[in-house]
């Protein structure tokens, strides 16, 4: 679905979509849903501590579905994506973070590029956009928060409404910590702490300071975990990504301006040189860091280095894989 025109892409997207939101629907529902049945209707989703009402469940995960753009990457696709991988990564560790942190986690994800227009937070400074007059920093992640309680507060969507006003306000407070967290200008700081506590041996779960710094790093991971996928996908996910890059580069020209060298298309033979960087200064050292904390995650960081290989063997116009041959194909086909 992500070969041929736009056009052709969106009839695939579209039909991926439905599969996806009957998927993420039974992911959801899966996630949530308690290993013992409350004493409740039948249309409750219960975990072992909050029941979840179904159909507001549903009507809030289509209506933040319909407050994604049909841009080429910040779609309701990325944020399916992102909150599938959180889904993968709290599999394995179910334990070590309580249920209102693993429902917060898995709603942040899903909420947190709403209403996404495509732009980076620099351009949106740099151009006075509306937006970014009403926040000084993490523009565009501070608006994804703000929709994610609009939609919670439209009749029939607050899917928190059972919980007490302290618990209700706990959670609110996880998913916008959660949200704000995927502001990329945040991840330095996020990654180095977590590393120092690896490096000294210090991290402890149950501090709060370490748990929320982990969750955030986490949340990059989702966030970036496009990176991290075989490199069919990776491939594929960069060109889409870049057409939303170069579309930015394109206004910021209209307007006068420069713009940054990722997103110029003039610029487009600098593509795998940009996806090396890019992979070895966040990427690598992010899946590098979480392999370390949940071993299970290590295929991420595997992958990674993959996609390094194979950026940087096109970076330097070496003979492409067996698996390059691949993916041409699976194009074709
Ligand atoms: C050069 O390649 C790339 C550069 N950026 C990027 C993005 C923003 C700022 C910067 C800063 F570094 F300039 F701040 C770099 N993001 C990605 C990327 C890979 C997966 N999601 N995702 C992404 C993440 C956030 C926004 C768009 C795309 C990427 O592949
Ligand atoms: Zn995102």
């Amino acid at each position: 679905q992500l070969s041929g025109n736009w056009g052709e892409k969106r009839k695939g997207y579209h039909a991926i979509t439905r599969s996806s939101e009957l998927f993420f629907r039974s992911v959801c529902l899966f996630l949530l849903l308690c290993t013992r049945p409350c004493n409740l209707p039948l249309n409750y989703v219960c975990t072992t501590q909050h029941c979840f009402d179904h159909e507001k469940l549903v009507r809030f995960t289509l209506s933040v579905r319909k407050n994604y753009h049909k841009v080429p990457y910040h779609n309701w696709w990325h944020a399916f994506n992102v909150a599938h991988c959180m889904y993968r990564m709290l599999d394995h560790e179910q334990e070590i973070f309580t249920e209102l942190e693993r429902q917060a986690l898995i709603i942040a994800c899903i909420c947190h590029d709403l209403d996404h227009r495509g732009y980076t937070n620099q351009f949106m400074v740099k151009y006075e956009t509306a937006l970014a007059s009403l926040y000084s920093t993490s523009v565009m992640e501070q608006h994804h928060f703000n929709q994610t309680v609009t939609i919670l507060q439209q009749d029939g969507h607050n899917i928190f409404d059972h919980l007490t006003s302290d618990v209700y306000k706990q959670v609110l407070g996880y998913i916008r910590h959660y949200i704000l967290a995927t502001d990329l200008a945040q991840f330095f700081s996020n990654h180095k702490q977590v590393t120092r506590f690896c490096a000294d041996q210090t991290f402890n779960i149950e501090n709060t300071y370490h748990r929320n710094k982990l969750q955030a790093i986490m949340m990059s991971a989702c966030d970036l975990s496009a990176c991290a996928k075989t490199w069919p996908v990776q491939k594929k996910t960069v060109e889409i990504i870049y057409e939303e890059f170069y579309a930015q580069g394109d206004l910021e020209k209209k307007k006068g301006g420069v713009p940054l060298p990722m997103m110029d298309r003039d610029n487009a033979h600098n593509l795998p040189k940009e996806q090396v960087n890019f992979l070895r200064i966040f990427c690598e050292p992010l899946y590098g860091t979480l392999a370390v904390i949940f071993p299970h995650l290590s295929p991420l960081l595997e992958n990674t280095k993959d996609n390094i290989h194979k950026w940087d063997n096109l970076a330097h116009g070496r003979p492409t894989t067996m698996w390059e041959v691949e993916t041409s194909r699976i194009e074709k086909d």
